[in-house]
């Protein structure tokens, strides 16, 4: 599902920020990304999603050779892919539903199919009930649910999480965590979790990708800390 070979990806300023990186992820995959701060994370995650593109190698996501795709391609591209940030990015004067509802207006999805998958995608992520609430009458733990809603309501091929427990409390980041966890065994959906949060890592025991300096350092199948990656 996720494919990278020798990639490298050298900023405008000269920053070398991935350096020949080479993984493979496979359809249904749940996988953590760890590593320090600066250490290519992001720019991992960006080159998945064509925010940037590769200095040299190839990246191929859902069967697509990201860097062949023209740029009027890349919104189709990313139908492919649902993201999740840390700071939720809701829109503030739209409600519950129609922040989950927009990307399916804006891929003219019939006003019948929309309520029928935003209805389902509520009860997936347990906020039937807060349908008509607006973001700001919402806890951190819920709005982050909702913005997970919205990442899966098209049934993307791969979620992509960058920190989504970075804004919330410990208890609160389990929750979002079993969540992302049961949108993988329920859709069977490719995901990836960036986070610093060694806890969750050690909890969970999945593959754990760790990036340093650009590179993958280590890439374990059983839980990045337990494993003693420091
Ligand atoms: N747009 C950019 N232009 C130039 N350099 C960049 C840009 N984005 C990131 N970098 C640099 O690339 C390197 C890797 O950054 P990146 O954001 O991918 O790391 P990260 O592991 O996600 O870090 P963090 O955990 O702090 O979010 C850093 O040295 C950073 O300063």
């Amino acid at each position: 599902m996720i494919k990278l070979e020798n990639v490298t990806k050298v900023y405008k300023t000269g920053v070398r920020a991935v350096n020949n990186m080479n993984v493979n992820i496979g359809p249904g995959e749940f996988v953590y990304v760890i590593g320090p701060t600066g250490a290519g994370k992001s720019t991992f995650i960006k080159l998945l999603y064509r925010e940037e593109k590769a200095s040299s190698g190839k990246v191929i996501v859902a069967g697509e050779d990201v860097s062949k795709i023209k740029n009027r391609k890349v919104p189709y591209f990313r139908r492919n892919i649902g993201i999740v940030f840390q700071n939720f990015r809701l829109l503030p004067k739209k409600t519950v539903f129609e922040n989950i509802a927009f990307t399916l207006e804006v891929t003219d999805t019939p006003r019948v199919e929309i309520r029928k998958k935003v209805r389902r995608t509520l009860e997936l992520v347990g906020l039937e009930d807060k349908a008509n609430a607006f973001p700001h009458e919402l806890s951190g733990g819920q709005q982050q649910r909702v913005a997970i809603a919205r990442a899966i309501v098209n049934n993307p091929k791969v979620l992509i999480a960058d920190e989504p427990t970075g804004n919330l409390d410990p208890d609160t980041s389990i929750e979002i965590i079993e969540l992302l966890e049961r949108i993988n065994e329920v859709n069977h959906t490719t995901i990836l979790v960036v986070t610093h949060d060694k806890e969750i890592v050690q909890k969970y025991k999945k593959r754990t990708i760790l990036i340093e300096d650009g590179c993958i350092k280590t890439d374990t199948s059983t839980g990045g800390y337990a494993n003693g990656i420091h």
